[in-house]
């Protein structure tokens, strides 16, 4: 094994070109959503999250929409018949199995002293047909270095935060104040 080359750490991952789809935008912009929405369309899939309540979540959401899915987390290993899912926190990704579909949530983490490795090796090792990526636009420049070795199709989506932010027209001490008459 070649330490200097870390994409060839994977084979799995390199016998495909994967569609990459990098999903960037503010908060609360629908990057996930949309992420989420083609995982749940996907005939097998994992979704790699920073948090043991995203990773619930996902899981929970999709076993609620009939779309059996494991949740496995440093804490648990939660088992569904049949499941073809899986909901994972990122450090439990999966880089020895096909799926149709992966998602990373919050990308940029990969920039992370202590978590980052993690990003990184799901990044470059999970074999899939469709790699989501969600995450901040700041992070885009470096995932696409990372990947020009890896010969995959990378795509830039980018988002618009939903609703505007309005501010308040009165402080929140006094909103509180006039709440309570
Ligand atoms: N098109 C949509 N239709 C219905 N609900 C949506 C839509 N897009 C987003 N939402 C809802 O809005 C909320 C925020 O969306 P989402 O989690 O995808 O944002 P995000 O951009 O990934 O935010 P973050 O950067 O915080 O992860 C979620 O509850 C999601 O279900």
């Amino acid at each position: 094994m070649d330490l200097t080359r870390p994409h060839t750490w994977y084979p799995l991952a390199r016998k495909k070109v994967r569609k990459v789809i990098l999903h960037v935008g503010p908060t609360n912009s629908g990057k996930t959503y949309h992420a989420l929405k083609q995982l749940e369309s996907c005939s097998s899939g994992i979704y790699c999250g920073p948090l043991r309540l995203l990773a619930w979540e996902v899981a929970n959401r999709l076993n609620k929409a009939k779309v059996p899915c494991d949740l496995i987390t440093g804490q648990e290993r939660e088992e569904v018949d049949g499941a073809k899912h899986k909901a994972v926190t990122v450090e439990m990704a999966d880089v020895i199995s096909d799926y149709e579909c992966a998602v990373v949530d919050e990308i940029q983490m990969l920039g992370c002293k202590t978590r980052g490795f993690s990003f990184t090796r799901a990044l470059l090792g999970m074999s899939a047909d469709e790699l989501h990526l969600c995450g901040d636009p700041a992070a885009v420049p470096l995932i696409q270095e990372i990947l020009k070795v890896t010969g995959d199709d990378v795509k830039v989506q980018s988002y618009e935060r939903l609703s505007p932010l309005v501010p308040l027209k009165v402080p929140l001490g006094s909103f509180f104040e006039h709440t309570k008459r």
